[in-house]
């Protein structure tokens, strides 16, 4: 069936969020990673969402960075600030709770975060690699605070999840029906943002738009997502207007599509809505990394997603201006 036959007749009233087992990543044998790519293709499709086991990110890794977060996060609120991230030119360091505001109909999310994107763990810390020459309008080095052990349990984190990554572009590719090296050469430079977020617990009636994080679309090809067992906080939406809960399951992580994918693919593939609130009682970790095409890349819909029928959706822009745009619309309100 054609990408354009397949996305007239994907369900996107979906009421689960598939799990996908990766075990077979590194096969390189055709077959395998054509059903992989299947898989896959299924539910970009449908749904933008699945979870994936067998992903390769070690549980020594996340609990390290895990305890670096909350060390960070329970620092005194001015500590915090210093590295406000409207201080920097692309939103590096500190959002503190409600300075951020994900859904317009929203007034400001209830979580606080930490954001960093490249950088080699030999280097000094905020150095401007080489390889981000080309960031354009997202130039900018990171910024850090003075923990120890922080920076790098979450720049191990990140190199992990930007290996995962890698390793899901050529299966992408394959589900487009695109050859596996498509994204090559469009991800050169790890255009990977990570945000490492708590969600303090909201307790007795909560005012729909102050929420965890309000409803809205991720802004790269695709998100890499560790959430905290035991605490159900994430839902998507699908289009009955219905919020799936993307429940926690140890021992996976959810990888969902954001608007670079939807444009790449003039919308056959899904970035779909989500939201997350956190009434548990207990505090909530979460940790995106947002894995992009290289911020001076075209975003051009590919051939077997346009047709008459399906004429271009989008505007072309970079990667780079469409990140940046949303990042000033989240943080600038
Ligand atoms: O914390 C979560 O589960 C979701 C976070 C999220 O959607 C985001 O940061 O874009
Ligand atoms: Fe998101």
């Amino acid at each position: 069936m054609s990408l354009l036959e397949a996305a007239r007749s994907a369900n996107t009233a979906f009421s689960e969020i598939p799990i996908i087992d990766l075990k077979d990543i590194g096969d390189p044998t055709p077959d395998v990673q054509r059903a992989l790519a299947k898989q896959i293709r299924d539910a970009c499709i449908d749904l933008g969402f699945f979870y994936v086991t067998n992903h390769g990110i070690s549980e020594e890794t996340i609990a390290t960075a895990l305890e670096s977060m909350k060390t960070y996060f329970s620092l005194p609120l001015e500590t915090k600030m210093e590295l406000d991230n409207t201080k920097t030119p692309n939103f590096k360091g500190y959002n503190a709770v409600l300075s951020s505001n994900n859904d317009p109909a929203g007034t400001g999310d209830m979580h606080e975060g930490f954001e960093f994107g490249w950088e080699a763990l030999d280097d000094t810390p905020g150095a401007l690699d080489a390889c981000r020459m080309n960031d354009g309008s997202m130039a900018g080095a990171n910024v850090w605070p003075d923990v120890p052990g922080f920076r790098k349990s979450l720049l191990n984190y990140y190199y992990a999840a930007v290996g995962l990554g890698k390793n899901l572009f050529p299966l992408f590719a394959r589900a487009l029906d695109l050859a596996p090296d498509f994204f090559d050469d469009k991800t050169r430079n790890s255009a990977a943002l990570m945000r490492v977020l708590h969600y303090p617990p909201q307790r007795g009636p909560v005012d729909e738009r102050v929420i965890g994080i309000g409803a809205h679309t991720d802004f790269e090809c695709f998100t890499i997502l560790w959430q905290q067992p035991g605490i159900q906080a994430l839902q998507v939406r699908n289009t009955n207007g219905e919020w799936i809960d993307a429940t926690p399951t140890p021992g996976t992580l959810v990888i969902n599509l954001g608007d670079q994918f939807a444009r790449w693919t003039n919308d056959v593939f899904k970035s779909t809505v989500h939201r997350a609130a956190n009434r548990s009682g207990e505090r909530r970790y979460s940790i995106p990394l947002f894995f992009g095409t290289d911020y001076d890349v075209l975003l051009e819909p590919i051939a077997g997603c346009v047709s008459d029928e399906r004429p271009p959706r989008y505007e072309v822009t970079t990667a780079g201006d469409y990140v940046k745009m949303r990042l000033q619309a989240t943080y600038g309100h």
